[in-house]
């Protein structure tokens, strides 16, 4: 556990009802204090996405350029790289102009697709312009076979706390991904500064993201 005394004191929404009772020693393990974890995630996850779901589309689309040109300075020439983005839904800043200027500059780009529930993701190129089809969950995801490893993995996160822990929609999906990917890839967390957390209550499952990139 990440979480500390000065971490309590700084928690937002009601903190799973194990963690008061945490201390170092205590010998609660993992399986006792997953679902409360599980419990306040779920929970947290609601709240937040209700919060950028307020945020009115203009105010979205001016954040996500900002977004962009963080991305740029971090990426810096992005000739050569594969980067793993997404298909904004729910409120999630809108990268695809991003996307367009990377197949500008000799990268390529790849969209996530769900194949099946508990498991990876894979990654289909797509470059702008080409067919899409409905995925899982009615997510548009590119109409072909083919499939790509990244080498940068930009993933799109409800909530991020200062350890760069994620919180995605609670499918373990990117954790899943990442984990069996060859090779690590660069990983790149894209969220809303209101997003920040003090704690996501790490499992061992978590996978910290390298970067977090904010706007607002
Ligand atoms: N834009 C975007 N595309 C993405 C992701 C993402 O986070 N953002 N994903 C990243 O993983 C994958 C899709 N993951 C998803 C995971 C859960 C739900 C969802 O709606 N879940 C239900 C509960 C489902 C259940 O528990 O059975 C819900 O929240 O109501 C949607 C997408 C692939 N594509
Ligand atoms: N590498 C893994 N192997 C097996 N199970 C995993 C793995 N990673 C995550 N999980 C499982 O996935 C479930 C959801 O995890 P979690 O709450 O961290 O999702 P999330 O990070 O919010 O979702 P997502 O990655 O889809 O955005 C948990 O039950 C967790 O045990």
């Amino acid at each position: 556990m990440s979480d500390t005394p000065g971490d309590r004191t700084r928690l937002h929404a009601s903190p799973p009802c194990f963690m008061h009772e945490l201390g170092d020693g205590a010998g609660i393990s993992i399986a006792e204090i997953w679902p409360e974890v599980r419990r306040w995630r779920k929970a947290t996850r609601d709240r937040l996405i209700a919060e950028r779901l307020a945020v009115p589309a203009a105010e979205r689309t001016r954040l996500a350029g900002i977004i962009a040109q963080k991305l740029d300075a971090l990426i810096g020439d992005p000739s050569g790289r594969v980067v793993g983005l997404y298909w904004p839904f729910r409120g999630e800043p809108d990268l695809r102009p991003w996307l367009a200027t990377l197949h500008d500059r000799g990268a390529m780009a790849a969209l996530p697709v769900v194949i099946q529930k508990a498991a990876p993701l894979v990654f289909r190129p797509y470059r702008p312009r080409d067919t899409l089809e409905r995925g899982v969950w009615n997510i548009p995801v590119p109409a072909t076979d083919k499939e790509i490893v990244p080498d940068i993995v930009v993933s799109p996160l409800v909530g991020f706390d200062k350890g760069n822990y994620r919180l995605g929609y609670g499918g373990g999906f990117y954790d899943r991904t990442i984990a069996a990917l060859p090779k690590k890839p660069l990983l790149i967390g894209i969220g809303y500064a209101f997003s920040q957390l003090p704690t996501i209550y790490p499992q061992p499952h978590d996978i910290p993201m390298d970067r977090i990139v904010t706007a607002g």
